[in-house]
């Protein structure tokens, strides 16, 4: 699903009003229907406060209001007076309220902001995808008293303040807990930083041609079910153990034997047909009767004897000069790409020559801490999301970007993942997350079908896991790792 920037929405909508055909007072009155309908089907028998601004995010305010009038319901109407023209379907649904019998208070000055009382709906209807500078005035005092309130706030389309394709950080936003958006996902949505304002998220289906989204050229987007059900290879019946790749994991040490364990069994669960492990010799045992189906490899043996269809390396891997002098051998004898995993990336923040050194189809799995350690310092989400994309297309690696929504960054563009959950938020996730894209790329799946497969199936895997028995305070990446059979046959089904 592609994510379009503000211009975009606003042509969506242009398009949708041509090629339906529907005029855009038709087109706002869907959008208003379905936020009604979903706010009657939430907060019935419930008393509701709607501030509309100017533009047509106000005017599907108006638009509200007035049906939800229509539906019996209580409701206070909020023009805030600022110096913006009214748009002219603002100026329609006023006209059309006013018809219907409600009556919209403007408001100018501080002291006439309404009192909220405790148990009050309030609809944010101020600004929506055209805002385009800082809030101010009384713009700014309402959604102060917004969120000094105890109301619960539903935004319509965004939070008013909120960017689109930006960072808002620092800036002035209503704090919402539910926000309304209309048929799509924005970029937004995806940030960290943006949680604690859009509440809940809900998509509301509002009929926009989807033609034009076909069409549309987008630097992010989101994955889908249907994208990675797509990537998934059949197993032939008549394959042995070689045909599904022998993999090598560079992984554990003294005291992260445990990082080692989590990804093998991750390999081995994706469905590499051969695992080799090398690790620490202190640890060889632990590894070897943890994980009988994999072979080990004393990390002070220097040659490899083995060609190997995929290279992971990281996990519990350590940073000292055997490691540093064994990933820079690596990269010095092979062109076959490799994934590279937390202390396999600490080694290239302190040698980033390495990087020119990478073999194309190489993944990178930072998250944002490690991407900073190696990439620079980012100032916000944002930032880092543009700077992996253009990293794409400087280098001929894969960045998967560790997070909430994983950002999976390829020649130029970048794709987020939607599955995963916070119980996943635990040390020993992201070596699941190692061993699995090792075991993809064994397996003959291109860096970046194996990243959007195995991260999608990795989030899968915690979400079936949490339904299964665990919560969000108790699931293990072990658990993941019970999973990935789970997210496997729930793609195949
Ligand atoms: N396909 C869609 O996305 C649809 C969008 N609709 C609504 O239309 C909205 C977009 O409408 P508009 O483009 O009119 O945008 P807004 O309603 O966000 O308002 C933009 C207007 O406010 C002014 N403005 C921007 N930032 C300001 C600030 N900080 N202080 C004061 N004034 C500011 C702008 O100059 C412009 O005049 C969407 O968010 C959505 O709510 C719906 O009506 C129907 C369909
Ligand atoms: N709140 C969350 N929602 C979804 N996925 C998460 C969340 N927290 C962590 N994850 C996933 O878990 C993994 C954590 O990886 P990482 O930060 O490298 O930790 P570690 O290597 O210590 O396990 C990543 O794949 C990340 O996307
Ligand atoms: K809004």
């Amino acid at each position: 699903m592609k994510l379009p920037d503000a211009q975009q929405l606003k042509a969506w909508d242009a398009y949708t009003i041509q090629q339906e055909p529907v005029s855009s007072t038709d087109l706002m009155e869907r959008a208003a229907m379905a936020c009604t309908g979903w706010l009657l089907t939430h907060f019935n028998n419930r008393e509701f406060m709607i501030f509309c601004g100017k533009g047509n995010n106000g005017g599907d305010g108006l638009a509200i209001a007035r049906l939800l009038l229509q539906h019996g319901c209580a409701v206070k109407i909020f023009l805030p007076q600022t110096a913006n023209p009214v748009s002219a379907d603002h100026a329609v649904n006023l006209l059309r309220l006013r018809e219907a019998g409600g009556n919209a208070v403007e408001i100018s000055t501080r002291e006439e902001l309404p009192h909220i009382t405790q148990g009050i709906i309030v609809i944010d209807a101020l600004y929506g995808s055209g805002m385009n500078r800082p809030l101010e005035g009384i713009v700014a005092d309402i959604v102060n008293h917004l969120n000094n309130s105890e109301a619960v706030v539903v935004s319509i389309d965004l939070p008013s303040g909120m960017l689109v394709h930006e960072s808002s950080v620092g800036r002035l936003m209503v704090k919402a807990a539910y926000t309304l958006s209309f048929q799509v996902y924005k970029l937004c949505f995806m940030a960290a930083a943006n949680a604690a304002f859009f509440g809940r998220l809900v998509v509301l289906d509002i009929g926009l041609h989807p033609l034009f989204l076909h069409q549309l050229d987008t630097v992010y987007s989101m994955t889908t079910k249907e994208k990675t059900v797509s990537l998934l290879k059949d197993r032939d019946a008549f394959s042995h153990k070689g045909t599904h790749g022998h993999a090598l994991l560079i992984a554990g040490n003294k005291g992260k034997a445990g990082a080692a364990i989590l990804a093998a069994r991750a390999c081995l669960r994706t469905g590499a047909g051969l695992l080799t492990v090398d690790a620490a010799e202190t640890i060889i045992d632990i590894l070897q009767t943890a994980v009988p189906e994999a072979m080990t490899k004393d990390r002070r043996e220097k040659a490899f004897s083995n060609r190997f269809s995929a290279i992971g390396a990281g996990p519990g891997m350590g940073t000292g000069k055997e490691e540093t002098d064994l990933l820079t051998g690596l990269l010095n004898d092979t062109d076959q790409p490799l994934i590279l995993d937390a202390d396999a990336l600490t080694i290239l923040s302190v040698h980033k020559q390495l990087l020119e050194q990478l073999p194309p189809g190489t993944i990178l799995t930072p998250h944002p801490k490690e991407f900073d350690r190696v990439f620079g310092a980012c100032s916000h989400e944002f930032d880092r999301w543009n700077r992996a994309v253009a990293l794409s297309v400087r280098y001929p690696f894969v960045i998967v970007l560790k997070g909430h929504h994983t950002l999976i960054a390829w020649q130029g563009k970048g794709m987020f993942n939607n599955t995963g959950n916070a119980g996943m938020a635990k040390g020993g996730s992201g070596d699941v997350l190692t061993g699995m894209l090792t075991a993809l790329l064994a397996q003959g799946y291109t860096a970046h079908d194996a990243a959007i497969l195995g991260v999608w199936l990795h989030g899968l895997a915690g979400d079936l896991a949490l339904m299964q028995q665990q919560s969000l305070e108790s699931l293990l990446p072990s658990d993941l790792i019970d999973s990935i059979g789970a997210a496997f046959n729930s793609l195949r089904g």
